[in-house]
C-alpha cells in the first residue's frame, strides 16, 4: 500500500496509486493513508453488492420452499399460487444466473438449450393477494419492483402511455441504476382491461386492446428496448435509455369476471358434445377453485391474443377470501392492518383493543362488499375514525376497546380512563351528534 510519508513527495491513492493529478479527488485519511474517488466508487459497488445477497450475480437463489416460507410471512391462503409463484421465481433467477451477466452473455442460449422465460399471470378477484404476493417476492429477492396499470397504456400512436413506460418504472425503482433494473420484478395489474375489443364482458376502452397486448410482446419475451428518459412519449431530442428485458419476471394480474363462465362452458360443451363421449368428463368438486382449471384457450377466448397468453406460461389463480382468512390478514401478518393501528395509537400513549367477536364482526361486514381485503381497511378505517379523532390529548385515556356492537356502529368505541381496567359499562361514550 502507498504510503504517503515522505515529505515533498506527491500524495498517492493508497489503494491504486495513482497522483493527485491523476484523479479528481484524493482524500487523506490518518497516518497518511489516502484513497481516490475512483476507489471510493469501487468500494461502494463492492459493498452494494454485499448487501444486496437477491441480486443477480450472488449466491444461489432461494429455493422454492424458502420461497413459500417467506411469502407465508407476507400473505395469508392462496396456497395454490404461492407454490406456483415459489417454483416460478426460482426457476426464473435460475436460468437469469446460469447464463451470467447480461453484458458478458455471448447469446441467449446455454449449451444449445433455449432458457426460455416463465413470467407468470395470475388471476381472480380484487384485493386478494395478487399484488402483495409479487411485492413480496420483490422483498423476499430484494431486486426493484415495479406496479403498472395496464390501462394506462396504449399503443404507440394513440393518447397514452407507450408501453416501454413500464421499464421507466422499474428504472425508477432500482434508482436509475440499469443494471440493477434489469434484474428486477414487474407487476402489471388489470390486464384483463386490455382484453380485445368485442370478446369477453369488460370492453370498456375506446383504443383497441389488441394494439397494447402486441406492443407488450417483445418487452415481455426480452429485447434490448428503448425507454424515454423523461417518460412519456418517445421524441428525438429525448435520451433513450437501453434496458434489457431478458432477466426481467414480468407478473400480469387480473380479475377476469366472467372467467369461470367460459372455463365452465368448455368444460361443458365437451361433456355434452357430439354423441356420447366414451367415458364421463370428470365433474370437478363442488368447492374447487373454478378458476384453477383454466386453459390458455379460456384467456384466449375471453379476448386475450394467444401470443401474449404464450408468453405468460406459468398460470395460477387467487381466492375469494373468506371470513377466515379475513380474520387472520386483519391480525396475523408481521404488517397486519390491526397491529397497524394499535401502533399508530400506542404513539398517543393509548391501547387498542379488539375483543375476538369485533374482528369476526370486520371480516363479516368486509366480505360484503366483495373487494377482498381492501374492505377490510375501508371499514376499520370508518370505525377508528372517531378514536384517531378524540383520542389525541384525552390525556384521561389509557386503553380503548372494540367490540362486536361497536363495529355493527350501534355504538362508539369505548374509552377506558385511567385507573380503570375493565370493559364498565358506564365508560361507554354515548354516541355524540356534535353540535359545531
Ligand atoms: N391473502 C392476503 N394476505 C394478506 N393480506 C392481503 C391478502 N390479500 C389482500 N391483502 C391485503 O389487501 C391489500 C390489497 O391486496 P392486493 O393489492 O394484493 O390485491 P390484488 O389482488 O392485487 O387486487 P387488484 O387486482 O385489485 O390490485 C394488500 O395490500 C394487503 O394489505
Ligand atoms: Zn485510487
Amino acid at each position: 500500500m502507498a504510503h504517503n510519508g515522505a515529505p515533498g513527495a506527491p500524495f498517492l491513492c493508497s489503494f491504486c496509486g495513482k497522483s493527485q493529478d491523476q484523479v479528481r479527488r484524493l482524500i487523506a485519511g490518518p497516518h497518511g493513508y489516502c484513497i481516490c474517488d475512483e476507489c471510493v466508487g469501487v468500494c461502494n459497488e463492492l459493498a452494494a453488492e454485499d448487501d444486496d445477497p437477491g441480486a443477480a450475480g450472488a449466491g444461489d437463489p432461494p429455493r422454492p420452499r424458502e420461497i413459500h416460507r417467506f411469502l407465508d410471512r407476507f400473505v395469508v391462503g392462496q396456497e395454490a399460487a404461492k407454490r406456483t409463484l415459489s417454483v416460478a421465481v426460482y426457476n426464473h433467477y435460475k436460468r437469469v444466473r446460469a447464463r451470467g451477466p447480461v453484458s458478458g452473455r455471448s447469446g441467449d442460449r446455454d449449451g444449445g438449450v433455449e432458457l426460455g422465460k416463465s413470467n407468470v399471470l395470475l388471476i381472480g378477484p380484487t384485493g386478494c393477494g395478487k399484488t402483495l404476493l409479487a411485492r413480496s417476492l420483490a422483498r423476499l429477492l430484494d431486486v426493484p419492483f415495479a406496479i403498472v396499470d395496464a390501462t394506462a397504456l396504449t399503443e404507440a400512436g394513440y393518447v397514452g402511455e407507450d408501453v416501454e413506460n413500464i421499464l421507466l418504472a422499474l428504472i425508477r425503482a432500482a434508482g436509475h441504476d440499469l443494471r440493477r433494473a434489469e434484474t428486477g420484478i414487474v407487476y402489471i395489474d388489470e390486464i384483463d382491461k386490455i382484453a380485445r375489443k368485442g370478446a369477453g364482458p369488460s370492453t370498456t376502452r375506446d383504443v383497441s386492446g389488441e394494439g397494447v397486448q402486441q406492443a407488450l410482446l417483445k418487452i415481455l419475451e426480452g429485447t434490448v428496448a428503448g425507454v424515454p428518459a423523461e417518460g412519456g412519449r418517445k421524441h428525438p431530442h429525448q435520451e433513450v435509455l437501453r434496458i434489457d428485458t431478458t432477466d426481467v419476471l414480468f407478473i400480469a394480474g387480473g380479475a377476469f369476471a366472467g372467467l369461470e363462465e367460459i372455463i365452465g362452458r368448455r368444460a361443458g360443451v365437451r361433456a355434452i358434445g357430439f354423441g356420447t363421449p366414451a367415458r364421463p368428463v370428470p365433474v370437478p368438486p363442488a368447492d374447487a377453485d373454478p378458476l384453477a382449471g383454466v386453459m390458455p384457450a379460456d384467456l384466449v377466448e375471453y379476448g386475450m391474443i394467444g401470443e401474449l397468453v404464450g408468453r405468460l406460461p406459468v398460470v395460477s389463480a387467487v381466492r375469494p377470501l373468506d371470513r377466515d382468512a379475513l380474520v387472520r390478514i386483519l391480525t396475523e401478518p408481521r404488517d397486519a392492518l390491526i397491529r397497524q393501528y394499535q401502533r399508530l395509537l400506542e404513539l398517543d400513549g393509548v391501547e387498542l383493543e379488539f375483543t375476538p367477536d369485533a374482528v369476526g364482526a370486520i371480516a363479516e361486514q368486509a366480505l360484503l362488499r366483495r373487494t377482498g381485503a381492501r374492505a377490510a381497511r375501508a371499514i376499520l378505517e370508518e370505525l377508528l375514525l372517531t378514536v384517531m379523532y378524540e383520542v389525541p390529548g384525552r390525556e384521561d385515556v389509557t386503553r380503548v376497546v372494540i367490540d362486536r356492537a361497536a363495529v355493527l356502529g350501534n355504538v362508539n368505541p369505548t374509552l377506558i380512563p385511567r385507573g380503570r381496567s375493565g370493559l364498565g359499562e358506564e365508560a361507554r361514550e354515548e354516541p355524540r351528534e356534535e353540535s359545531a
